[in-house]
Formats: C-alpha cells, structure tokens, sequence
C-alpha cells in the first residue's frame, strides 16, 4: 500500500493526527529500567502497546539509537510495529541528504534496512540527492521545508527569487518533485504562520509536524494553520512530551494520557 493511503487510514481509525516520537534517552528512562542499550527495546515496545489505538504514526529518530550503538533496537523496534500494527506508519526520522550514489545507500539504509514507511530527507543538495528516495513510489519521502527549532529562520528564510528559501522549497517539492505523489514537508509547529503559507502552495500535501509538546508550539494556531479542508493533513509529533511524562512507576499511563490530552486538543480545531 502507498504511505499517502496507509496514513490516511490511520488516521480514520484511531481518529488521530498524533504521532508519537520514539527518542529514547537511556538517562530519562523510568526508574528502574536500567540505563542500558539492551532495555531501549523493552521501552520502546511498552509505549508503543501503550498508545497503537490513540496514534496515527511512530517516528524513531535515529540518532537516539546509533549514539548508542542501538541500530539492532531499531530493526526491533521497526519490526515490532510492523508485527503487531501493521496498520500504523512508521517514519524514520533520519534526515538524510547526500550525492546521489551515497543517497541510493542512504535510501536502501531507511527503506530495506530499517523497512520504514517513509523517512525524513534534506532536500539542499537538490532533485539529484532526493531521486533515489522518491523512487521508492510506495514509500514516504518528507522533506524538510520549514524546521521546528529556533534558528529555522537563518537560511531557511533567505529570499531567493523574491520569496523565502522555505517557500522555493515547498513550490519546489510540490510541483516539481512530487511526480510519484509521495512527497511530505516537514513544517514546526512552532511556525503557524509559515505553516499557512505552505499549507497555500502546496494544496493537501501533508506535513510532518515536529514541535508540539517539549517545545511548546500551539496547538490550536498549528491546526488551523495546517489542517486540509477534510480536517487532516497533519502528522503532529511529541517525543520527549510524551515518553518522559513520568518516570515513576506510572509512565505508561502517564504516556497513554499525554497522547490522549494532545489528540482531543487537536481534534477540537480539525
Ligand atoms: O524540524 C524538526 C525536525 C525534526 N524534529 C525531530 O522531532 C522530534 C521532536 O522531539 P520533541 O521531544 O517532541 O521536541 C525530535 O526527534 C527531533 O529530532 C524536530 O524537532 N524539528
């Protein structure tokens, strides 16, 4: 199945556009986990059993687990998705970008390797560094467009050819590169007003939405900003906000809330 089309079921069936970040931190794992490579499997697992019904994707971010030499965490961690939700996405967040010959590794890393759904790509190298990923036609490639942290503004608002660099980026992806129907944008939820104006070039592309919970973007402003006229569109992702909610014995609960309390606040603006 295309991603477009696994994502949008997923949505419809848990009535979700939360996606929950699997960034584990050995430091802030729950009290009595041992801050071990070998438990960030066993974390991973209890989160994701946790919050399947109340989710519309997972993105493991990558560096959480090779600076840990965890890539074999990952594969487990991919796979137990896929085993157990198969209707679930999963994004590897990996932001690859490099020549086309290294790309090609990079896109047989995220879509053989690791058999994500989709992975998150940085389009600054050009068409040539992304081709290898697009070609993938049933997988999801999401381009960064307009980033969630502070400095998001330095190159990504540099106007070229009288718009901001993030604007070029999203005419770019959606008309040019978008030829398989299989391209995203990345887009902060700490950037509303931006979001509006890439939610105006590009029509329904969804966007990958980074930012709400540990780095505090509104919630209200992001979903009125980015949402598609049927009320989707957005992939709105908590990582810290979500898996460090507690670190007591209650942190499962305490996840599965967090999930809950941002998918009814998102959904009361769709
Ligand atoms: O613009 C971006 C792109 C990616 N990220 C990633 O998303 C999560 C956010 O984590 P929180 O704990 O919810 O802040 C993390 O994996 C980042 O690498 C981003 O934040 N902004």
């Amino acid at each position: 199945m295309r991603f477009n089309d696994k994502l949008r079921l997923a949505w419809k069936k848990n009535n979700s556009l939360v996606c929950v970040g699997l960034d584990p931190d050995l430091s802030r794992l729950p009290a009595g986990m041992a801050q071990q490579r070998e438990s960030i499997f066993e974390f991973n697992k209890t989160i994701i059993d946790a919050t399947h019904d109340v989710v519309c994707a997972y993105k493991p971010q990558i560096a959480y687990f090779s600076a840990y030499s965890a890539e074999e965490q990952l594969e487990q961690t991919i796979q137990y998705i896929k085993t157990h939700y198969p209707d679930i996405p999963v994004i590897l967040d990996s932001k690859r970008g490099d020549i086309g010959s290294t790309a090609q590794k990079y896109a047989v890393e995220a879509f053989e390797r690791y058999q994500a759904d989709a992975v998150t790509i940085n389009p600054y190298m050009g068409f040539d560094s992304a081709e290898p990923f697009l070609n993938y036609q049933d997988r999801g490639v999401i381009l960064l467009c307009r980033t969630s942290n502070r400095g998001a503004g330095d190159i990504q608002d540099l106007i070229v050819d009288g718009v901001p660099l993030y604007e070029r980026v999203a005419d770019l992806v959606a008309n040019q590169w978008n030829k398989h129907n299989n391209c995203l944008l990345v887009v902060g939820a700490t950037w509303p007003e931006q979001m509006a104006k890439i939610r105006n070039i590009v029509g329904d592309m969804p966007f990958l939405v980074p930012g709400a919970g540990a780095q505090g973007g509104d919630v209200e402003q992001l979903v009125k900003a980015g949402k598609t006229a049927d009320g989707t569109g957005l992939i709105v992702n908590s990582s810290r906000g979500v898996l460090y909610a507690s670190n007591g014995p209650d942190f499962v609960e305490a996840a599965r809330n967090e999930v809950i309390k941002l998918r009814d606040l998102i959904n009361q603006f769709r």
